[in-house]
């Protein structure tokens, strides 16, 4: 088995998880082969050897892989995912960080649940993506052009409200007033569309949600459309550029620009573990079986 390591940072409460990760792997002849600038991070501290192979880009990420962990929180999950792109190679989260709703191990339990991924009784959870082409194109845009959370417009340099022109496979939806506009994967169900009051989908649904942020209107409610719906925006706003979020990823955009939004034709993959599902997460990290009565 070949397994590619990636983490973003390096605190005192990684030391304990690298241990683990590195003693289980090792006994169990797994090749590791390790993000370069990761490894740095690790060899100054003194806690792995420089003895293993690195990757530094997404291009040196084959089908020879069999799996990439993510040593992190979320947003180190999003960025693996960058890092995967469309090679299928499927992406298991180990938290490190806070919340860490997309990492299926937890810190306490790594061995065991290794255990599983060696012995191969996990699950893949395919997560639709979202993509974006912008008219006239933006370059900042096209490095890395996929979102597994969601696409968001948003006001910039400004306190006044942006209009949000939608429209869907070319019917008119809305012009929304607000201070932006979130599309939503299922996997971003629970991220940023949650705080909007959007609704939680499981990941497999073939769906999106259209979330307003802080819409002036109190009817504009969020909104569950086919997955395989194009979506149009056109923005205008007193500023001359408004914010496009994928993601963790930033750029500024300029008013009156068409975007087309998509479901890309390819996924993720997300190493599911059966003591660790989706319906097991939204009760222990979103506290639904903290309720006292249960
Ligand atoms: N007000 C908000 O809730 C808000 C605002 C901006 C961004 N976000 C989310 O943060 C993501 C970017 O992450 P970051 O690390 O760069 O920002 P960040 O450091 O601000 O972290 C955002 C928080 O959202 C959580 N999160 C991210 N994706 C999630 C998901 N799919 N389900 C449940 N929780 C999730 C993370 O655990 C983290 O605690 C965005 O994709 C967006 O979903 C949320
Ligand atoms: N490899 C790591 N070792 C130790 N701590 C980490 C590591 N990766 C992340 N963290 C801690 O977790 C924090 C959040 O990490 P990250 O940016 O990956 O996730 P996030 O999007 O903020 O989500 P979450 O709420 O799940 O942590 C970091 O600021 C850091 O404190």
């Amino acid at each position: 088995m070949k397994v590619a390591i990636y983490g973003q940072y390096y605190q005192n409460s990684t030391e304990p998880i690298i241990n683990d990760i590195f003693v289980f792997f090792n006994k169990n002849n797994v090749e590791m082969i390790i993000e370069s600038h990761f490894l740095l991070m690790l060899n100054e501290r003194k806690i792995v050897e420089n003895k293993y192979k690195t990757f530094t880009s997404h291009t040196e990420l084959d089908s020879s892989f069999d799996m990439l962990i993510s040593i992190g929180g979320d947003g180190t999950i999003l960025r693996a995912a960058t890092l995967v792109r469309d090679s299928g190679i499927p992406i298991l989260g180990i938290n490190a960080g806070r919340l860490g709703f997309l990492a299926t191990v937890q810190k306490e339990n790594i061995a065991e649940f290794m255990q599983f991924v060696i012995d191969k009784k996990y699950t893949i959870s395919k997560r639709a993506l979202l993509s974006l082409t912008c008219s006239p194109p933006n370059e900042s845009i096209d490095e890395i052009n996929f979102a597994m959370n969601e696409i968001t417009v948003s006001r910039k340099d400004t306190t006044s409200m942006i209009t949000i022109d939608t429209y869907l496979n070319d019917e008119f939806l809305n012009s929304y007033w607000a201070d932006g506009l979130i599309i939503s994967t299922p996997t971003g169900s629970t991220g940023y569309s949650l705080s909007c009051g959007g609704p939680i989908l499981t990941p497999d649904v073939k769906s999106l949600v259209i979330t307003p942020i802080a819409p002036h209107n109190l009817t504009a409610r969020p909104l569950v459309v086919p997955d395989e719906t194009e979506i149009r925006l056109k923005v205008s706003g007193r500023e001359e550029n408004y914010l496009v979020s994928l993601d963790s990823r930033v750029t500024s955009v300029k008013n009156e620009s068409i975007l087309t939004l998509k479901k890309t034709p390819f996924q993720i993959n997300m190493v599911e573990i059966p003591e660790e599902t989706f319906l097991k997460t939204l009760r222990s990290k979103l506290l639904w079986g903290e309720d006292k009565r249960n």
